[in-house]
């Protein structure tokens, strides 16, 4: 197995693609096979580790449902400012809705970033019919991918215990639909003239849940920081999925998995950039404390406990700057 991935990171070297980070295969997995779930926990745990973001392939989500995911996401974008605007962001406590270009700062440092996004819940204020989806069309489209991301999550979470010596259904337990969030992403192509100092499309920022996964298309931009300080390029990488710590699995680990800073440059080379985040993020009453498997005497408890809700509000609030309530 790691020859192979060895083999793979070379050949994808030689066409000079950069994959800096480990590219893991759920080919084998199943729910109960054990060997399958420990190798497979071996290579997610050095690579969150080490990175704190990995690149997963075959974890059961074709690329005919992402290719549709994204038809879907281009479409919406393209449609009227003022039509996008009727489904406007309705703030970090529903934390549902269009934000156009520069609403949302990442990095509340910087100006706004050259992105514009839709944020898709469907949690009790969905079914309460609160949210103003832009189609019943679209909704359902969304719902679909929706529900395999969560399912991939799943194979993830059951791994994740694995590495971590908890019961294997230690996180599917603590994550509701309440604050799991799929987002559309869209970076609009830009003259290098029109950027303005330190503007990104995407401010530099952690995520705040446990994990997070990223389908980029190929246009490329996205980049992390390692633990020097170095930024690095991760490029698109056909038919895998990224998936990166969040603050809250930072916390539970006690630091052994890094939230990693990211953040993805303005789109200047005449492209626009299409990415779709689907944010694997506790329901709020979630008390996150450290896991008994992650504290020894080279590495002591850091974090006192917190709840989700605290720490998902806090982060939501200070960075959406436009909130259209
Ligand atoms: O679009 C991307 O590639 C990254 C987006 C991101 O990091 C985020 O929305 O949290
Ligand atoms: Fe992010």
């Amino acid at each position: 197995m790691v020859r192979n991935l060895h083999r793979r990171h070379d050949n994808l070297r030689r066409k000079g693609r950069n994959v800096y980070i480990p590219v893991i295969d759920f080919a084998g997995y199943k729910d109960d096979e054990l060997s399958v779930k420990q190798a497979l926990a071996k290579q997610i745990h050095e690579a969150l580790h080490v990175h704190g973001f990995m690149a997963i392939k075959n974890i059961g989500i074709s690329s005919a449902e992402v290719a549709r995911i994204f038809a879907v996401s281009q479409a919406f974008f393209a449609l009227p400012e003022a039509q996008k605007l009727r489904s406007a962001y309705l703030g970090a406590q529903y934390n549902f809705g269009f934000q156009a270009v520069c609403d949302e700062n990442l990095d509340p440092s910087k100006p706004g970033d050259i992105k514009e996004t839709i944020t898709l819940r469907f949690n009790q204020h969905d079914r309460a019919n609160r949210f103003p989806w832009p189609s019943a069309e679209f909704r359902q489209d969304a719902q679909y991918f929706y529900q395999l991301c969560l399912n991939a999550t799943f194979r993830l979470m059951r791994v994740l215990s694995c590495a971590l010596s908890l019961p294997d259904d230690y996180f599917i337990k603590v994550h509701s639909d309440e604050n799991i969030s799929l987002r559309l992403l869209h970076y609009p192509a830009v003259a290098q003239d029109t950027v303005m100092d330190q503007q990104l499309g995407c401010g530099a920022h952690t995520d705040y849940g446990l994990v997070t996964l990223l389908f980029q298309d190929n246009a490329g931009g996205l980049e992390i920081q390692d633990r020097n300080g170095q930024w690095h390029d991760v490029e698109p990488m056909a038919d895998t999925i990224i998936i990166n710590t969040g603050d809250l699995m930072e916390r539970w680990s006690n630091g052994i998995y890094r939230s990693t800073p990211h953040r993805v440059r303005p789109q200047t080379q005449a492209k626009d950039r299409y990415s779709i985040a689907f944010f694997v993020d506790p329901a709020s009453e979630t008390v996150i404390e450290t896991l008994p498997s992650c504290i020894s005497e080279d590495n002591p408890n850091r974090y006192g406990p917190i709840t989700a809700g605290e720490h998902l509000q806090e982060r939501l609030a200070a960075t959406h700057l436009v909130l259209r309530t």
